[in-house]
């Protein structure tokens, strides 16, 4: 491995001043296991059965952990008690504490690159319900682990599409923030995914530089006058990282910002050579984490915004005017939940907002292929509501609902999809919920008992 590796730093452009890679001290980096680390969900506390061992200096909701349990045996990993993420990135928290104002009107944000949705959740845990997360990603079975990841963290303020970077344009200036995670060649990760190495070439770095300009370059006129944009990679490329800066700067007269960080964390500030663009590098042989790089701009308050192009189809129009003129169900949903909502139908499944994001529903709906439009409430059969998967893992689902607290064992055995406590006399809809979270639901009959945990989600290990 160190030898191939060895090979590729040779052909590593350098970084210049303090960035400067040490090849030593990456090889020996390399030479030990990467670091586990999570982060808490902050709106799902719970107590986790294994240990964690300290905090991540940059994040208050990050956790490092001795050992790697087994996450698919733990119930808490299901119901969204925490996401296991890479600690470097959730640098993230610490860019928006830093940068933006979170006191004042309510924000909307667009993770723009968001599958498998690491970010999008950390992003998620700093908003207030008034606020609006529009989880991205463009390759479609990866926008659909997107949305199972959003639905497990039970935010109705976090909605997920499915569009390439420029469809945002037709938005015009709508985000206040913009996180762009773009893709990669991923050199700061070959400590937990060796293999990816082969496919590095200083022609694959060209060709990621170039794209990682496209995607900004796309997506920009959607970030309002002001606004904040951060970009990141988990790269050790200058092609990919400090000169993606620069050409932001020529290009788009975007103003660096510097993000205050301590000493201790032992990240590493970079300047880009022509505008010197503050960037930040995390290097695995400094400090807890893996490679990873993040630079913040503002977008001038003076830039002229882009005009709002039209919508695409009148046809997508008529389906959001349809939407908006059926009945109004929200009355009907509303027992299921402890906070106000606006349910909104598509293809026959109701989805439930703040009704504070009705005018941005209107808005985005015949403009994004949208994924998940808040809450998936579930569908109405006659005088019965089925409740979907996702409402069972609501952050705002009503204490008033009937629930079965089960054991691990339960717990585990629910998400086979087999039947448990059949023999009870329990009655109807149940959410089965583990430490006080919802795990899904169940409907229990005389002798029988329904499992409604979707079958993809199903836990397919040995669970004894
Ligand atoms: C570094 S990953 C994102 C990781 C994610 N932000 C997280 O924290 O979990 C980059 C993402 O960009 C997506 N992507 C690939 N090509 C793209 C393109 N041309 N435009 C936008 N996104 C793209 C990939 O599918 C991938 O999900």
């Amino acid at each position: 491995m160190n030898e191939q590796l060895s090979h590729i730093l040779g052909q590593l452009s350098p970084v210049a001043g303090a960035g400067r890679i040490d090849p030593a001290a990456l090889l020996q980096a390399h030479e030990q296991a990467a670091v586990t680390s999570l982060r808490l969900n902050p709106r799902k506390p719970a107590d986790l059965s294994f240990a964690l061992t300290g905090q991540v200096p940059w994040c208050s909701t990050g956790r490092y952990l001795g050992e790697r349990p087994v996450f698919t045996l733990d119930p808490l990993f299901h119901a969204g008690a925490y996401y296991v993420q890479e600690a470097s990135s959730m640098f993230v928290q610490h860019a928006v504490e830093a940068l933006a104002d979170r006191t004042g009107p309510a924000l909307r944000l667009l993770d723009l690159c968001a599958a498998p949705g690491g970010k999008s959740t950390l992003l998620a845990g700093l908003l207030r319900d008034e606020d609006l997360l529009i989880a991205n990603e463009v390759i479609q079975p990866r926008a659909a682990i997107l949305a199972e990841n959003m639905s497990r963290w039970g935010q109705m303020n976090t909605w997920v599409t499915q569009n390439d970077p420029k469809d945002f344009t037709a938005l015009g200036a709508y985000f206040d923030i913009m996180l762009i995670d773009a893709p990669c060649t991923g050199s700061g990760l070959w400590r937990k995914d060796e293999a990816a190495m082969d496919e590095w070439s200083p022609e694959h770095v060209k060709l990621c530089s170039e794209r990682q300009k496209r995607i900004v370059a796309d997506a920009l006129p959607a970030l309002k006058p002001g606004g904040l944009l951060l970009y990141a990679t988990c790269s050790y490329s200058p092609e990919e990282n400090e000169e993606v800066l620069d050409w932001l700067c020529d290009n788009f007269q975007l103003e660096s910002q510097a993000v205050p960080v301590q000493e201790d964390w032992q990240i590493v500030e970079t300047r880009s050579a022509a505008h010197q663009a503050y960037g930040y590098r995390f290097y695995p042989w400094k400090l807890q984490g893996e490679g990873f790089f993040l630079a913040a701009f503002r977008k001038p308050e003076d830039q002229e915004e882009a005009p709002q192009k039209k919508d695409r189809s009148e046809k997508k129009k008529g389906a959001a005017g349809a939407a908006r003129k059926g009945k109004d169900e929200s009355a009907r949903w509303s027992r299921f939940m402890k906070v106000p909502l606006l349910a909104v139908e598509r293809n026959e499944e109701f989805y439930g907002l703040h009704p504070v994001h009705q005018k941005d529903y209107e808005y985005l709906q015949p403009r994004l292929r949208i994924k998940k439009t808040g809450t998936a409430l579930g569908k109405l059969a006659g005088k019965d509501e089925i409740p979907d998967h996702e409402l069972a893992l609501s952050i705002h689902l009503s204490a008033e609902l009937p629930a079965l607290e089960v054991s691990r064992e339960e717990a585990l055995l629910f998400m086979k999809k087999e039947e448990i406590r059949k023999e009870h006399a329990l009655k109807g809809w149940q959410v089965v919920t583990f430490g006080g979270l919802g795990l899904g639901w169940g409907k229990w009959l005389p002798n029988r008992m329904n499992n409604y945990y979707p079958k993809n989600w199903r836990i397919r290990m040995d669970i004894r």
